[in-house]
């Protein structure tokens, strides 16, 4: 393909993306694998060409633009070459007319930059490390590093690794014996935030396909009971699989009723050690790996999401012992879904206590902490420890 019709097909892209986006349509990463199945003549290079104009042009609007060819128009603002480009060739986009405009560059949508003022934004959209977590049921960090060159310890997680260039994961013997799993660590420290003990009663109550539970299980040994609910039938489908190449014979998961979670839950009122509630939430932490989650978000979407994180932790805590644990996260930097939430539970529950989660890292935020790529290089978390009342 000619550079010209790489960058029509970019603009293409950009417009079923930003379609979408608008409708709560797929991810762009399902648009793209799409777009590209019905489009064979795009060989590898134009598609990894293609695939950079059309992220760079994403990372570069925090605004939804109007359509592909604005979003395309503003990243020639920054990258001028691609003006040229613009040539009314057979396949390539018409040339850039009087008084086009390009859609504006910035990091967040206005209407979220206040309540980020406390965040580096920009780090928010820069590249996202790739992260493995070694499941400790079946291999040790040292042995995996060494079957790995070029990998690291994390900072922070005793059993995570950042590789230094991108791997097709689940193609490595490694993934398919169960040893190691992808994961941020970020994710990883919110397992650990739990302290699950081997024997306890854990339960994952929005464990989706069980990123954390699987952590949570390694950290059990595979002793005790480990409860995964989730109200997404599909996503917890996927938790069975993955335990049992993990070797973890304690997990249970339980599809939950959107509205009448609790009636699944009965018997758990008040005999978990732990419970925790990584909640359903705007996502604003992990814009680097979804930038075109930006333009997703609305006020009223918000909304809906910060009733259900209270709704949710409420429940939660009907299910912890007393002296138990209850662990809320999301991987949000925003404060009404963190520390305004903590704040609110802490009031109308007297006797309740929060402490620091872990030592190390994160920024106190509230009763909480907040996790960033620019601070502490994981994706962006709110987490909160919070104990009941013997
Ligand atoms: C942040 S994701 C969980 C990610 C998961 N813990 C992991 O580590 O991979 C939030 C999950 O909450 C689930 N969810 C949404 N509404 C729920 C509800 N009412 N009760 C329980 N889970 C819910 C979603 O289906 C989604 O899987």
């Amino acid at each position: 393909m000619t550079p010209s019709a790489r960058l029509q097909s970019a603009i293409e892209l950009l417009d079923a993306i930003i379609t979408a986006a608008r409708g709560a349509g797929p991810a762009a990463d399902t648009v793209i694998a799409a777009y590209f199945k019905t489009r064979r003549y795009a060989g590898s290079g134009d598609r990894r060409a293609i695939r950079e104009l059309v992220y760079l042009a994403i990372r570069r609007a925090g605004e939804r633009p109007e359509n592909g060819r604005a979003a395309m128009l503003g990243l020639a603002e920054n990258e001028p070459d691609l003006r040229d480009l613009f040539d009314g060739s057979p396949h390539g986009p018409a040339p850039i007319a009087n008084g086009e405009s390009p859609a504006p560059a910035s990091a967040v949508p206005a209407w979220l930059a206040p309540r980020l003022a406390h965040v580096d934004t920009g780090a928010l959209l820069e590249r996202a490390p790739l992260d493995l977590r070694v499941n400790r049921l079946k291999a040790d960090r040292g042995d995996v590093l060494d079957e790995l060159p070029g990998a690291a310890p994390t900072r922070f997680a005793p059993s995570g690794l950042r590789l230094a260039d991108s791997l097709p994961v689940e193609q490595h013997p490694l993934w398919r014996d169960g040893a190691v799993e992808v994961q941020d660590e970020g994710s990883q420290l919110i397992a650990l935030a739990c302290r699950a003990q081997p024997g306890e009663t854990v339960v994952d109550l929005c464990a989706g396909a069980g990123g954390k539970t699987l952590a949570l299980a390694a950290d059990m040994g595979g002793e005790g009971r480990l409860i995964a609910c989730d109200t997404d039938r599909g996503r917890l489908s996927r938790l069975p699989p993955r335990a049992e190449r993990a070797g973890a014979a304690n997990i249970e998961t339980r599809l939950l009723d959107p509205n009448r979670e609790a009636e699944a839950l009965v018997d758990l009122l008040g005999v978990a050690d732990c419970v925790l509630v990584d909640a359903p939430c705007s996502g604003t932490g992990t814009w680097r790996r979804n930038p075109e989650a930006r333009w997703r978000l609305t006020p009223d979407r918000l909304g809906r999401l910060t009733s259900l994180q209270s709704r949710l932790l409420e429940l939660a805590a009907t299910l912890v012992r007393p002296g138990g644990r209850l662990i809320y996260a999301v991987c949000s930097l925003l404060d009404e879904e963190g520390a305004d939430q903590v704040a609110t539970f802490l009031a109308a529950h007297p006797g309740w206590r929060a402490a620091r989660p872990f030592p190390a890292p994160g920024i106190d935020r509230g009763a909480g902490v907040l996790l960033s790529p620019s601070t502490d290089g994981t994706d962006g978390f709110f987490v909160a420890s919070i104990e009941s009342p013997c």
